[in-house]
């Protein structure tokens, strides 16, 4: 169903002009496109919410909403294996504790500045918000890049970062996980210099550690496996599966490697990675355990898989996933990589899902696209949440010294996005935008943040 955004224009004095919360917006914080976007697309959902909740109108509310509550920004020194002093530039955005501890990840990548961690901290309150748990939104990280880097730079650099993070984190305060360029090989450097600095074995400052020494199982896993469950849960609304449908998956990181596995997994047949070079095509269906070697063991680039898979898998030098037909889009790398001339071809070659892994990876116009050709849309702070998901749980694990089995921590994962899907649907179906689940996400977010805030008090 074609959706048009509700941007307020009502005459009822009550309802604050949302165009003009925008702008303001736009001018205290110049230069940060991907920030102004993430605001632009909750606030052009909100317009049903607050007509059903005058109480939500409440002067001042949004823009508290729009304002992170603390934001660090802090120099990064360290030497290469050279000897090479280098300087980087680390960040964390605390954007809103209103609903428990700070929480989101990091990310380490030449593209990290201000605007791009308010923009994926602003979307981790939703998130955050969405699922019903007691955690408050943040996000963090640095213009570092791990790529090409020996272990022991790596090392070095996490020291450095965290000698200066480790006064904002802790186990009550703020707990940061993985993003893009942090894994657990990254957090396992983080938590050993925080141990080192703090002298505290505080296992529940970090998500995302390794197995031994406070992870959870199936936190690697979860993101990937969570967009897949939802992937899912979007086809049987239509009374489909996805035994037997075609996949693109972009990206062939962290999420997307267990988009794939978890896709195969339930008889859909994946048909695509990519990385920011180029794409493989492989007719014959991913092999998500050779892909998992090059990329995460070997560090490598894709353009190997294709050199050691054989004749079925095709690498494209600056190719796009999205040209390729299918009937389910799990766009898994980075913010802004299907915009709306992708959108087009995805629906001209009959897609029916287009469920998000990575964080504001399809544009607004493209979004468009994708409604207005009646294609099921999973937006991220929905669709992905599976990872947040799951480092609550090695939260819950860590307070009470537990290590769940993996089977206990899946079906809890299975539930929650569940839980989450069904959220954001009845959602959209109440403020009479049914399938609408940007709609649906953003307002179940707004509703159970906007009531804590009127509750706590202007703070
Ligand atoms: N790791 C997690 O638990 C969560 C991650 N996300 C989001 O998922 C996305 C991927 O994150 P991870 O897999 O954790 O990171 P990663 O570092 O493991 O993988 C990132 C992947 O994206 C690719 N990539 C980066 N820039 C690209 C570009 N310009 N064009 C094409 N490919 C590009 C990289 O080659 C790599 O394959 C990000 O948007 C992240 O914010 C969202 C929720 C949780
Ligand atoms: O696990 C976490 O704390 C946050 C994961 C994350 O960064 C995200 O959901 O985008």
């Amino acid at each position: 169903m074609p959706y048009r955004a509700p941007v307020a224009t009502t005459p009822d004095i009550r309802i604050p002009d949302l165009e003009r919360l925008y702008d303001a917006v736009r001018r205290r914080n110049p230069g940060e496109p991907e920030f102004h976007q993430a605001v632009r697309e909750v606030l052009d959902s909100l317009a049903p919410a607050l007509h059903a909740h005058p109480e939500f109108a409440e002067p001042g509310l949004i823009e508290r909403i729009t304002e992170p509550e603390r934001q660090v920004m802090f120099r990064v020194p360290w030497q290469d294996d050279s000897g090479t002093t280098l300087v980087h530039r680390g960040f964390r955005v605390e954007f809103s504790s209103t609903l428990g501890p700070y929480k989101g990840g990091l990310r380490f990548h030449p593209s990290v500045n201000l605007g791009i961690v308010k923009f994926l901290g602003f979307e981790q309150v939703f998130k955050n918000s969405l699922t019903g748990l007691g955690l408050g939104g943040a996000k963090g990280g640095s213009d570092f890049d791990p790529r090409g880097r020996s272990d022991r730079e790596v090392m070095r650099f996490c020291q450095s970062f965290m000698t200066e993070l480790h006064r904002h984190v802790g186990e009550h305060t703020d707990i940061p996980a993985g993003d893009i360029g942090v894994g657990t090989r990254e957090i396992g450097f983080l938590f050993g210099q925080y141990r080192r600095i703090t002298n505290r074995w505080e296992s529940g400052v970090l998500t995302g550690k390794g197995r031994e020494w406070g992870g959870s199982a199936l936190r690697a896993q979860a993101t990937g496996y969570g967009n897949v469950l939802f992937a899912a849960e979007l086809l049987h609304t239509r009374g489909e599966d996805l035994d037997g449908r075609r996949v693109a998956v972009s990206g062939s990181g962290n999420v997307a490697l267990y988009s794939i596995a978890k896709a195969r997994d339930l008889g859909a047949h994946v048909v695509t990675a990519s990385d920011s070079e180029g794409c493989v095509v492989d007719e014959k269906g991913v092999d998500v355990e050779l892909l998992r070697q090059i990329k995460e063991i070997e560090r490598g680039r894709i353009s190997a898989y294709a050199q050691r898979r054989g004749s079925c898998a095709v690498y494209v030098p600056g190719g796009r996933v999205w040209d390729v037909p299918c009937d389910v889009a799990l766009p898994s790398a980075t913010q802004n990589e299907l915009d709306a001339d992708a959108a087009a071809t995805l629906v001209r070659n009959g897609v029916t899902v287009v469920s998000e892994g990575a964080n504001m990876p399809t544009t607004p116009d493209a979004v468009r696209v994708l409604h207005s050709a009646g294609v099921a849309f999973g937006p991220g702070k929905a669709a992905n949440a599976g990872g947040v998901v799951t480092s609550a749980f090695e939260m819950q694990q860590n307070s009470r010294r537990e290590s769940w089995s993996s089977l206990r921590v899946a079906e809890r994962l299975a539930l929650a996005m569940r839980t989450i899907h069904d959220t954001c649907r009845q959602t959209a179906e109440r403020y009479g935008a049914p399938g609408n689940y940007v709609l649906g996400a953003n307002i179940a977010g707004f509703t159970r943040l906007a009531a804590a805030m009127l509750a706590q008090g202007v703070v």
